[in-house]
This record gives C-alpha cells, structure tokens and sequence, in this order.
C-alpha cells in the first residue's frame, strides 16, 4: 500500500468503489490472518458442494446458507472483540478480556453447533435415503 493509500484510509471513502475495496482488505486480512476464519470459509464451500451434488431442495438451501452466513458472523465479531480487546490492554492480563473474549468465542461454538445440527437434519435423511435405494 502506498503513502497515498494509508493517507487516503483516514478519511472517508469518497466512492464505492474505495468502500468496496476497503471491505476486501478486510476480507483478506480475516482470510490471511484467521485460520479460524478460512477454516470456516472452506467448510462452507465443502457444505455447498455437498449440497449440489445430493441435489437439495430450495428450502435447505435457506437454512445451510443461513447457517454458512450465522458462523461465519460469529467468526468476525469473535475476531472484531479479540482485536479490540488486545488494542486496548495489549499483552496484558485482564480478567474482564478474558470473560469477553471466552464469550465472543462461545458465541461461535453456538453457531457451529447450531450448523452441525441444521445440516444432520438435511443430509441425515437424504444420505439414507441414498443407502437404501442404492442395494
Ligand atoms: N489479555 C488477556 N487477558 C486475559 N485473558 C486473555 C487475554 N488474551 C487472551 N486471553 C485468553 O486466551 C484465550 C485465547 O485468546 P486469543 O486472543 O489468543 O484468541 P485466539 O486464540 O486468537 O482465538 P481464536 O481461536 O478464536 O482465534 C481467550 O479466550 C482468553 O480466555
């Protein structure tokens, strides 16, 4: 990024495009940055692609893709409370970091469990089915 860039991320965005671009800066930093992030993101991807191949039907699309959008949601506020946190106290211990930090990460836990659940009730039943056609 060049000085005009860094000068230029102070101010407002004057266009969408530069909001646009700011947004993916963002966007790489939680790729490059979060291994729980990406991690996320190719789940997402693998459920997707699931989805395609056992031909879901429009209703379980919603839910998956709600699902996809709820932990990944969760996984940048996590890392928008860890981020922040760490501005503010640095390296140091604080008891009121810690509460925050294991809540934001519980927040995720509850979004990834609530996923792992929508998507046994989809793909349970449709695997089976599968099974018992197949013989
Ligand atoms: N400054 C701090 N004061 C007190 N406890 C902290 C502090 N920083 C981190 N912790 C504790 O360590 C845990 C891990 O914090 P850290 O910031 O390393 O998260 P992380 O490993 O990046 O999390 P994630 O796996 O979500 O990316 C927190 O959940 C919290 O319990």
């Amino acid at each position: 990024m060049g000085l005009k860039d860094k000068h230029q991320s102070f101010y407002k965005n004057q266009t969408y495009f530069q909001s646009f671009r700011h947004a993916f800066h963002g966007f790489r930093d939680l790729w490059v940055e979060e291994r729980n992030f990406s991690f996320h993101i190719k789940m997402g991807l693998l459920v997707i692609l699931l989805g395609l191949l056992l031909k879901i039907n429009l209703n379980d699309w919603l839910w998956l893709l709600l699902c996809i959008l709820a932990v990944i949601s969760s996984e940048i506020i996590n890392t928008l409370f860890e981020r922040t946190s760490d501005l503010i106290v640095g390296n140091h211990y604080n008891d009121l970091v810690k509460k925050i930090k294991d809540v934001a990460a519980a927040n995720v836990v509850i979004a990834a469990i609530f996923a792992v659940v929508v998507g046994c009730i989809i793909f349970i039943p449709i695997i089976i089915k599968l099974i018992l056609n197949w013989r």
